[in-house]
């Protein structure tokens, strides 16, 4: 990591523990008093040595030392408890911006991204945050001070022996200093690997049916396996850093003690130092201890941290969608259907690609969309034909060209305004977390519990949610719901949403009879008063479409009816023959 990119994660990682700086303060205060306490306890052991030495009272030396331990052991319990909370705090807020920002981020940015990575970004990189922001920022600014104050009041007591410690403390620094950078590279290696494990797994198990089926179960272990084992690989590299820094603590203080022992046995034979200025001195070295072998954990803890801020970064720097302050001319209202102009969509010579410098998803793509009726939109495999619905919804804008609803190209609309006005029912038909109820309000929130359970009989599910127990408040993570269910939950919810326009991805399996009965009747219904568009992978779908549009290799190659069509192109009569196919029994 370059110095200018660590300083830029030092000061985001600031940014978690601002908001919280005032508990900070009240963190690094006690702490301050803590180290106070143990500062002064040599002191007061010295001067009830010499009380001894002398038969003077000790009486009240011994009553501050007893003080001196009970309040700094009660002073570092409240900062403990003060610096968990203010840790989790801050987790809490970085998990927070983390998933706010996740969602925001573009369709097109998380593409190349598993989720299980992301997921892993967002429960254990930020609990790294926890250690770095609250303890080891406090315990690096409590130990400097504390090791500052030792080192003053080591000189009062003996200035040779101070000049011995110091020169045993540059060893372990210079030790600690060459072991540091290594070992944080190795942890960001490690925090990364914990990533792709998570996107493994997560894979693997979104899989579990086909992985199953294909007897795959062990192939698929290993393979997670290895990326564990690359982790914990990557984990011992960081561990040996680790010890090889604390080690090279260890024996440095080790040599000091020897060396203060020595050079101070000498100095009180010679009368240059008192027995208890000895003890006092000895003392505070190891008090200095505490500091000297926490330093390497300190601060690997705050460079694990560091790591994290990165990772949490790159989160931050995906692009994310624009935000609705920047459209001034808000368009909410549902404009009456006589007003409008006969075409809901138009796409007017739109080219478009998924990344910079790539061939082209669709090109020169100019179509219309009636307001009413149902258009389908048919072609083979790579065609563009899931690129036009993500231009509609803009989860991808074009290179050129423009998209126009109702009359105002797409980038005049708020992202909300334009979402509203479209419900989509994608493929594989995702159901949310939540009840039954949340799944069907989920495009239209305000709808009212009579529109629910029309849309339900229209779906044919009325009589089965009515035999769950909890009905629409079933949870659906409790519920068993076959493939045929899950789409017509998905369609209930289309029509619930009352949506001018409906976008629907038609599955490409095998629909049972109640499934594709409601297909149709959710395109008709709708078709009735807004504009439907399919992506239509049933012969039955493409027959009753008022317009057929034939894609091929992301142009338009004719349009239609289906008689005309399957009069006049040759590739709609090869489609169809697929079809028909397709749709015979087994
Ligand atoms: N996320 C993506 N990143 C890069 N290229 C993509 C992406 N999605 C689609 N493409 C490419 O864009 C072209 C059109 O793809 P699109 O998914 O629109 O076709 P399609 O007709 O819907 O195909 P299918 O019927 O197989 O779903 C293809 O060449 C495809 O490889």
């Amino acid at each position: 990591m370059s110095e200018t990119k660590r300083w830029q994660n030092l000061r985001l990682l600031w940014s978690f523990v601002r908001p919280h700086r005032r508990t900070l303060a009240l963190g690094l205060l006690l702490g301050l008093g803590a180290t106070g306490a143990s500062l002064a306890t040599p002191l007061v052991t010295k001067s009830i040595l010499d009380g001894l030495a002398s038969s003077a009272s000790i009486g009240p030396a011994v009553t501050l030392l007893v003080i001196l331990l009970v309040a700094g052991s009660l002073v570092g319990m409240v900062q403990w408890i003060l610096l968990g909370r203010l840790g989790e705090r801050v987790v809490l807020d970085a998990r927070s911006s983390m998933v706010r920002r996740l969602f925001r981020v573009r369709v097109g940015e998380l593409a190349h991204r598993t989720p299980g990575e992301l997921v892993t970004r967002v429960t254990s990189d930020t609990v790294l945050l926890r250690e770095a922001a609250a303890s080891s920022l406090v315990e690096l600014v409590n130990g400097s001070i504390g090791l500052i104050g030792a080192l003053v009041l080591m000189a009062m007591l003996d200035g040779v022996l101070l000049a011995t410690t110091l020169v045993a403390l540059a060893i372990v620094g210079v030790a600690v200093a060459v072991l540091m950078p290594p070992m944080a590279k190795a942890q960001e290696q490690a925090q990364g690997a914990v990533g792709r494990l998570g996107g493994v797994l997560e894979g693997a198990l979104r899989a579990i049916r086909t992985v199953k089926a294909s007897r795959a179960e062990a192939r698929e272990s290993s393979r997670v396996i290895v990326e564990a084992e690359e982790s914990a690989r990557q984990a011992i590299r960081a561990v040996r850093y680790e010890a090889g820094a604390y080690t090279a603590a260890g024996f440095g203080i080790g040599l000091a003690i020897m060396l203060i022992l020595g050079v101070g046995a000498w100095r009180v034979g010679e009368d240059l130092l008192t027995v208890s200025a000895l003890v006092a001195f000895l003392l505070y070295a190891f008090q200095l201890m505490e500091p000297v072998t926490t330093l390497a954990t300190t601060v690997s803890g705050l460079q694990a941290g560091i790591a994290a801020a990165a990772r949490i970064r790159e989160v931050d720097a995906l692009e994310v969608e624009p935000t609705d302050d920047s459209h001034p001319r808000a368009l909410t209202s549902r404009r009456p259907i006589g007003e409008l102009s006969t075409s809901a969509l138009s796409f007017e010579s739109v080219t478009a690609r998924y990344a910079p410098g790539s061939a082209p998803a669709i090109q020169d793509v100019s179509l219309e969309i009636p307001r009413v009726g149902h258009t389908a939109i048919v072609g083979p495999s790579g065609a563009g034909k899931t690129t036009i619905f993500s231009l509609l919804l803009r989860f991808l804008n074009p290179d050129t060209g423009r998209l126009i609803l109702d009359g105002t190209p797409l980038p005049d609309w708020s992202l909300t305004d334009l979402r509203r006005r479209i419900v989509y029912v994608e493929q594989d038909t995702p159901l949310v977390p939540g009840t039954l109820r949340e799944n069907l309000l989920y495009t239209h929130e305000d709808a009212d519990e009579e529109a629910i359970w029309d849309a339900l009989r229209a779906v044919r599910l009325e009589e089965r949610v009515k035999s769950l127990p909890d009905g629409l408040d079933t949870k659906l993570s409790t519920a068993v719901i076959s493939g045929g269910e899950r789409q017509r939950i998905a369609l209930a919810r289309a029509l619930v949403g009352d949506p001018e326009i409906l976008l629907l991805d038609e599955a490409t399996a095998q629909l049972d009879g109640l499934t594709e009965a409601a297909v149709h009747e959710v395109i008709a219904r709708i078709a009735r008063t807004g504009a439907v568009l399919t992506i239509a992978h049933r012969l039955s779908t493409v027959i009753d479409a008022h317009q057929i549009i034939v894609l091929e290799a992301g142009q338009v190659r004719a349009r239609g009816t289906h008689q005309h069509l399957l009069a006049t192109d040759a590739l709609y009569q090869d489609l169809v023959a697929a079809l028909r196919i397709a749709a015979q029994p087994a």
